[in-house]
């Protein structure tokens, strides 16, 4: 990828994967900058990443040409409004990863002739294993489409979508994914130690096993429904956990879920944005 100086408005989880994945993958430190309002989260970024650190938004504008937005939905608003001056003053690209703001919003808040990639990422960036889905809007250039999707590249796979209502699906798909993986393991971790098998034990066959399956899962042409009747012996264990599962409705669980989660992606650029 072509160096370019990004800069980070907001140092929290989002951001500190995305960063620690792009040094991780050769960016050099010295072309990210990120600013927050907390001095100790900015104080930890210097030491342990050795990026550029600063309390003003505005400076990110100034020193980058992409500004990744990357704070909470609820202050974006006013950090858009904030930096929407300097932003109009220069041809920078803003990525935003807010769950839930529009397109529409943001070039309200930041001015209509805007570049703007709106875009949702996952924690899983911090080990280069990410999943990003991306929209432009129509101010976006090739160029500038190559930018974003060489960021987010960097730090796992990235690809367009062509509606950008349909992050609200991705945000509920590979957005808070994590969490659901992690909710399991946590839920299976908890069961293997109810059944006597002490902590440590207990999280590395679960870590190992949730590795384990999703390997086979990339590597392999089959689907995972036939993936998981290959684990499953007829008339063995597997079968009789499944059955638990289906019979108490976890597909059903799973579909109410993630449409919790898209109708709340839905809620928010309602509730946030100005759409
Ligand atoms: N976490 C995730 O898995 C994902 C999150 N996202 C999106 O990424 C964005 C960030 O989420 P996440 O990293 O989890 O949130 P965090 O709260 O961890 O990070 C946001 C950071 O911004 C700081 N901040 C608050 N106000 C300002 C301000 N005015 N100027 C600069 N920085 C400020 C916060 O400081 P303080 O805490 O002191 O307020 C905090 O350090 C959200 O919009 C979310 O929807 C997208 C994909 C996945
Ligand atoms: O929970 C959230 O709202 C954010 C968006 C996707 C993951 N975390």
């Amino acid at each position: 990828m072509k160096t370019r100086t990004i800069g980070f408005i907001g140092g929290g989880n989002m951001a500190t994967s995305l960063m620690s994945g792009l040094i991780a993958s050769g960016h050099s430190p010295q072309q990210i900058w990120v600013s927050d309002t907390a001095a100790a989260t900015l104080q930890s970024h210097r030491d342990r990443l050795n990026v550029n650190v600063t309390t003003d938004n505005l400076k990110i504008v100034q020193e980058a040409e992409v500004v990744v937005l990357a704070v909470k939905p609820q202050i974006l608003r006013e950090v858009a409004l904030q930096i929407a001056p300097a932003v109009k003053q220069k041809d920078v690209l803003v990525v935003s990863i807010a769950a839930g703001i529009s397109q529409t919003s943001l070039a309200l808040w930041l001015g209509s002739d805007t570049a703007i990639v709106r875009c949702m990422p996952n924690t899983p960036a911090l080990v280069l294993t990410g999943a990003t889905a991306l929209h432009a809007n129509a101010n976006v250039n090739e160029e500038q489409k190559d930018l974003a999707e060489n960021i987010l590249r960097a730090v796992g796979i990235s690809l367009w979508v062509e509606r950008e209502d349909e992050l609200d699906a991705v945000t509920a798909v590979s957005g808070s994914g994590p969490a659901y993986f992690f909710l399991m393991m946590e839920a299976m971790e908890k069961t293997a130690v109810d059944m006597g098998l002490n902590e440590r034990t207990a999280r590395l066959l679960v870590q190992q096993t949730a590795l384990g399956a999703a390997k086979i899962a990339l590597e392999s042409a089959e689907s995972p429904a036939q993936l998981r009747e290959r684990v499953t012996s007829p008339g063995g264990t597997t079968q009789k956990a499944i059955e638990t599962f289906q019979q108490n409705g976890f597909t059903e669980l799973v579909s109410k879920a993630l449409s919790a989660a898209r109708d709340r992606s839905i809620e928010m650029s309602k509730q946030l944005g100005a759409d």
